[in-house]
């Protein structure tokens, strides 16, 4: 180990003096460039906290070991500082002592000011233009990283972490407000704890991997950005943060933070590439949105696409700032972590390991040309850090240390590392958006199609608007239209108001004219008024007379029309008496008719039982005498008797039954019906009676027929009588007929001459009695004509029709009927027939 911390200069360093010159000359006024000067690009700072009350309190009295060259850029840690004038050596023991050149050294009295505004704004600054940048705080456990980085919230205390957020949100608010730039600040906060990759702002999103792309470069997948827009935000995100990072009481440090802290804060600016700033910038690139929104709505119009030639005419850089408080490395036996804590020691001691081994790696002089290999995949911290260590990022590395004695070791292995940082070159570069990926674009992409969006709603708004009008306009002129209906109306009765008021008016003149004087005298006593009233009158009374007589000819035309119906109806009154006479007549001699058939066939059936019967006695008879012949001649004179009997008419006269054809005369007369004799059908002629005494024998009776022909003569006797009495009744009829037809004919005759008279002796001595016997006699032929005539059109015609009404009847419902109608059809032709026949 070198006796004098001169050993510790990193090789190539400048003065320290010199170089505090050029970096504050770099931080004041040196523009960016698009890539920086790689010695540029990494910064080592040292910060060495005060004593804590532990150290001061302890058990031995505190011991300083950190010197501070004047010039900041120097610091000598040494196991004596008191030794440090004696070559290191005090009371013959050699103290071993380091000098260090550094960016910075901050010393325990250094404030949170004086670490941010000179080693952390610049950073902040290069975020702003477009750099990677990243503060990475390292050291011993309970140096003040945390401090450091986060500190209080607000006020002197305040950390690198609030103040460069203020810085962040003063510049977009301030420092630009020459400029049309606009900003898209979005912040991540994730933790290392155990190797395991934890989103701190999304506790849920844990075992995060990283990812390398072309686009993207390294990043975490799936951790997540936060838009922040104040301050406020920030906090409000640190603190959700902080209460999720891991802690853990140790015994250097009772809030020692476990695990490793990455706040990464990503800033877009976009800048309008016209040059132009202040007002006529701000008003080019107003200018320039609103052409682009133009452009934007005619995108259709053919001009080519909008969005790429407003996107052309601005510069989009992102930076990004990394804030790493990391894990404090521990020697185990000095902490005495055992368990969990020793695990976590463990951990935080490899990952810081593999830090040292990229750095190494790094800086090694041997491989910076022939670029060896990184071992940036060894843990997750350095493969989250790779673009900060030797890639594109300007690094600003914060070692912390403790002043006292004790941590002498540890001071001295932070204070190595660091000065092997030193030697680390980066590449810085603006990150242009050239293939426009930024969020800002994308937001700004987002804004613009949600402007044209929105300016299309607009449209459509005033579209809505404009037909709203048409229809506000239509109901205007509907009600107009509807109110001038309403007012025609109005005026329409005001018109007839006025008709009827002119009409009265006018009636009003014309009483009021009659009134007036024409020539001194009343209108209606002057020669044209009378002659014009004259005129007038003879006109009504023409018209009135004529009217009259047509009513008188209407009245003569309808009495003659009553008097006609009066004729019609007495002629039809005696129609009907007539016919109800001739009816009654007709039904009388109906009866009569229906009497006589019935006598007739009374006759008949009489008549034919007794021929009957006379058929049978007459058999009996011809057996009896069979019988008698067959017993000889004992009855010879009874015989001869029937022989006499038999042969008292001719032959001719005989009826024979038929079933006796052929027996000759043998059957006895029983009576004909002569017409000869009466000249009438239904005259009966008793037939001549058998002889007196004679008698017939029975065969049954032992051949002596006596008493049976007895017994016949006497039936035939009885048959005799009765047909005498029935014939005798029958003539009586028929002289009673005759009489009365007689009486008939004789009227009639009587008839016939009282009219022949009548009309013979007008001129001679019968005198009125002839006229009125003429009279009557012309009287009684009219009126047999008129009932001819009323017989034959009238009473045939409704006979015919009511026996066609009849016929069509069903036969049940006139059994009788129609051989009535029948009859009397045929009674009143005969009528007819007859009563033409006489005249
Ligand atoms: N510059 C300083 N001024 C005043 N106090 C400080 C300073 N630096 C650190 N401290 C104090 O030191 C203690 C430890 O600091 P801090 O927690 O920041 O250490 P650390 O390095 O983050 O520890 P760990 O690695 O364990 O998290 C705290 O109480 C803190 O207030």
């Amino acid at each position: 180990m070198p006796a004098f911390p001169g050993a510790g200069w990193a090789e190539g360093y400048p003065a320290a003096e010199q170089e505090e010159r050029a970096h504050e000359d770099s931080l004041a006024s040196a523009p960016p460039t698009d890539v920086e000067e790689v010695a540029e690009a990494v910064k080592v700072v040292v910060r060495i906290r005060p004593a804590l009350p532990r150290e001061l309190n302890g058990f031995r009295p505190f011991e300083n070991a950190m010197l501070v060259d004047p010039s900041r850029h120097v610091v000598t840690v040494s196991e004596n500082l008191a030794a440090l004038n004696n070559n290191g050596v005090e009371n013959g023991i050699v103290y071993n002592s380091y000098r260090f050149g550094f960016d910075r050294v901050y010393g325990p009295e250094s404030t949170q000011e004086d670490v941010y505004s000179q080693s952390a704004r610049p950073a902040v600054q290069n975020v702003l233009q477009g750099f990677n940048a990243s503060i990475i705080a390292n050291g011993q456990t309970g140096t003040g990283k945390t401090y450091t980085m986060e500190g209080e919230r607000a006020g002197p205390g305040a950390g690198i972490i609030p103040r460069a957020i203020e810085d962040v949100f003063a510049h977009i608010q301030h420092g630009s407000e020459g400029e049309s730039c606009k900003f898209l600040v979005r912040a991540s906060y994730l933790q290392i704890y155990n190797e395991v990759i934890s989103d701190l702002l999304k506790p849920e999103s844990s075992n995060l991997v990283v990812r390398e792309d072309r686009r993207r470069g390294v990043h975490v997948e799936g951790l997540s950005e936060w838009v922040v827009r104040s301050p406020a935000e920030v906090y409000a995100l640190m603190e959700r943060g902080a209460a999720a990072r891991a802690t853990g009481a140790t015994k250097l440090n009772e809030i020692s933070s476990r695990s490793h802290a990455i706040f990464m804060l990503i800033v877009e600016k976009s800048t309008p590439l016209d040059g132009g700033t202040g007002a006529a910038a701000a008003a080019a690139t107003a200018a320039a949105l609103a052409s682009e929104q133009f452009a934007d709505l005619a995108a259709g119009s053919g001009h080519g696409p909008p969005s790429a030639r407003a996107e052309m005419r601005q510069s989009v850089r992102v930076g990004k700032l990394n804030l790493v408080d990391l894990a404090g490395s521990e020697r185990v036996h000095v902490t005495g972590a055992t368990g969990k804590r020793l695990e976590e020691s463990k951990k935080i001691n490899q990952s810081l390991s593999a830090l040292g081994n990229v750095i190494a790696a790094l800086t090694d002089p041997k491989g910076r040309d022939g670029r060896p290999h990184v071992p940036y995949r060894d843990s997750k911290l350095t493969r989250i850090l790779e673009d900060s260590l030797g890639g594109n990022c300007k690094t600003t590395f914060m070692a912390m240390v403790s002043p006292a004695v004790e941590a002498f070791a540890e001071s001295l292995s932070t204070l190595k590392f660091a000065n092997r940082a030193k030697c680390m070159r980066n590449l810085p570069k603006v990150n242009e958006d050239l293939d426009h990926r930024t969020l800002l674009r994308k937001y700004e992409r987002e804004l613009r199609r949600l402007r044209a969006e929105l300016q299309q709603k607009s449209k459509d708004l005033v579209d809505k608007r404009l037909v709203l009008q048409i229809e506000e306009a239509r109901r205007r002129e509907q009600a107009d239209k509807m109110a001038a209906i309403h007012a025609l109306e109005r005026q329409s009765q005001e018109i007839m108001r006025h008709k009827s008021a002119m009409a009265a008016l006018q009636t009003r003149i014309a009483s009021m004219q009659s009134q007036l004087l024409v020539g001194g005298q009343k209108v209606e006593d002057t020669p044209q008024f009378r002659t014009m009233l004259a005129k007038e009158q003879a006109r009504i009374r023409d018209q009135y007379e004529a009217r009259l007589r047509d009513l008188e000819s209407e009245r003569q035309s309808v009495q003659e029309d009553k008097a006609q119906v009066d004729r019609y109806k007495q002629l039809l009154l005696k129609q009907r008496d007539i016919m109800i006479a001739l009816t009654q007549r007709l039904n009388e001699r109906d009866d009569q008719i229906l009497s006589l058939q019935a006598e007739l066939e009374a006759y008949d059936t009489h008549q034919k039982r007794l021929e009957d019967q006379l058929d049978r006695k007459t058999a009996e008879l011809i057996t009896l005498r069979k019988i008698a012949m067959e017993h000889g001649s004992k009855d010879a004179l009874r015989d001869s008797a029937l022989e006499a009997a038999a042969e008292g008419r001719a032959a001719s006269d005989w009826t024979i039954p038929a079933g006796l054809a052929g027996t000759g005369p043998q059957l006895a007369q029983v009576g004909v019906y002569d017409e000869s004799e009466s000249g009438s059908p239904l005259v009966w002629q008793p037939a001549v009676g058998f002889g007196g005494g004679a008698a017939f024998r029975s065969s049954d009776r032992g051949g002596d027929g006596s008493v049976a022909v007895d017994e016949l003569q006497q039936q035939l006797e009885e048959l005799r009588l009765l047909r005498g009495r029935e014939a005798a009744a029958a003539a009586e009829r028929e002289a009673h007929w005759r009489e009365q037809v007689e009486e008939l004919q004789a009227h009639a005759a009587h008839l016939e001459q009282q009219a022949a008279g009548g009309g013979g002796s007008s001129s001679g001595g019968g005198g009125g009695m002839a006229a009125a016997l003429g009279a009557r006699c012309d009287a009684l032929c009219k009126e047999r004509d008129a009932l001819r005539v009323i017989l034959d059109s009238k009473v045939r015609v409704l006979v015919e029709d009511m026996s066609r009404s009849v016929a069509q009847m069903p036969a049940e419902a006139h059994p009788k009927l129609g051989k009535q109608l029948e009859y009397l059809g045929k009674l009143v032709r005969a009528t007819v027939h007859a009563m033409a026949a006489q005249q």
